[in-house]
């Protein structure tokens, strides 16, 4: 059963002269839980405004909503209480961007504030903050102000402080699009750690696709308000299928930088083009030689990378192909059958149509 159900949802947000902006637009969500589930888009696709619907920080305008087993919407409508609600929220913490700490109290006060509605003695309160602070490796900092940390470390107090009411869910929405790269790192490892410890199922907003390759398990893209394509993460970098994936997973945005760099001009009939995306383990020939030896196209290197995707190794290798139309056809044929996924580019880097 899913942790998190999402299903045709949408927000709209009214404007002015009776129009509205459809922000999400039928979207239908599925989280598991122990997923580590990657949302990623650029700047507007909806992301936030999805993901805060779970905790019905915003409401939706239509479909359904279910969280840990308990309907919160249901065709658009509340069919929960808010006092219910106060308390299912509990179970959901959320990070954010820029932290939201109280500047004014101590690290210990803020991951405190947190429980402020629990029984515990002020003796208990005071145990229980150590531990959270603990989980995060920052209890050697407890009676620091916010502002005496980095960066990343004031996001280790939010994390603490969301963890307080032992959450089985975390949505993060871009919490490390502040950090430099070190304390992002840190961040990230942390959040895996928490999923596997805690069994925390973790949503991860972000614009940063590099944040989603290393630790998420599955991922959402979304552009104008809908999931344009979803599923395992592998599956999804190894398989996309719509252009905006493409350029968000297979690394073709560094193609791109690349090929632009190079600057190779308009290709002629005798030459192609081609990225291909694999997993480092299930291609152990060298393509390019035996693409030769097979069909005697010559193929040059043009961007070659590996990278960590959840720590499997998958190469990513643009070529150029030369030869007349039937050995580029050859070409082709050969390349398709090997466990790669194909693209043909043009000379931008771009899909070639
Ligand atoms: N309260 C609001 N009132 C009106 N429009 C809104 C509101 N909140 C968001 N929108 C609009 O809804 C769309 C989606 O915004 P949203 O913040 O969810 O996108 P996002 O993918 O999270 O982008 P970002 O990373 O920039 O926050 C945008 O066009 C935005 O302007």
């Amino acid at each position: 059963m899913s942790i998190i159900s999402l299903d045709h949802i949408d927000v709209d947000f009214p404007q002015k002269k009776g129009q509205s902006v459809k922000a999400v637009n039928d979207v239908t969500l599925h989280v598991e839980k122990g997923d580590i589930y990657g949302v990623v888009g650029f700047s507007g696709a909806g992301k936030s405004t999805l993901v805060r619907t779970v905790n019905l920080l915003q409401k939706p305008t239509a479909g359904d909503i279910k969280v840990n087993g308990v309907d919160f919407v249901k065709d658009g409508k509340q069919v929960i209480s808010n006092k219910k609600l106060q308390l299912e929220r509990r179970k959901i913490g959320m990070i954010f961007q820029h932290f939201n700490l109280l500047n004014e109290t101590t690290v210990l006060e803020n991951v405190a504030f947190a429980l402020k509605h629990s029984k515990l003695s002020d003796e208990e309160l005071e145990k229980r903050s150590l531990e959270l602070l603990d989980l995060v490796d920052l209890k050697d900092k407890a009676n620091f102000y916010p502002v005496e940390l980095s960066g990343g470390q004031q996001q280790r107090v939010a994390i603490a402080r969301a963890l307080a009411n032992k959450p089985d869910i975390l949505i993060s929405d871009e919490a490390t699009s502040a950090l430099d790269p070190q304390n992002t790192q840190q961040i990230l490892a942390l959040l895996k750690k928490l999923n596997k410890e805690l069994g925390l199922t973790v949503i991860l907003i972000t614009h940063e696709m590099e944040a989603v390759k290393q630790i998420a398990t599955k991922v959402a893209v979304m552009e104008n308000g809908q999931v344009i394509e979803n599923g395992n993460l592998r599956q999804i970098f190894l398989h996309p299928k719509k252009e905006l994936t493409k350029k968000f997973v297979g690394g073709s945005l560094e193609t791109i930088s690349t090929l632009e760099s190079l600057n190779l001009g308009k290709l002629g009939e005798n030459e192609a083009v081609y990225q291909l995306v694999y997993s480092i383990a299930n291609v152990t020939k060298s393509i390019i030689i035996e693409l030769y030896r097979q069909t005697g196209a010559e193929a040059s290197m043009l961007y070659g990378n590996v990278e960590l995707l959840n720590d499997e190794p998958i190469g990513t290798l643009v070529v150029s192909v030369k030869g007349d139309p039937e050995k580029q056809k050859q070409a082709r044929e050969f390349l398709e059958k090997q466990n790669v996924t194909l693209t043909r580019l043009d000379e931008k880097g771009n899909l070639y149509d």
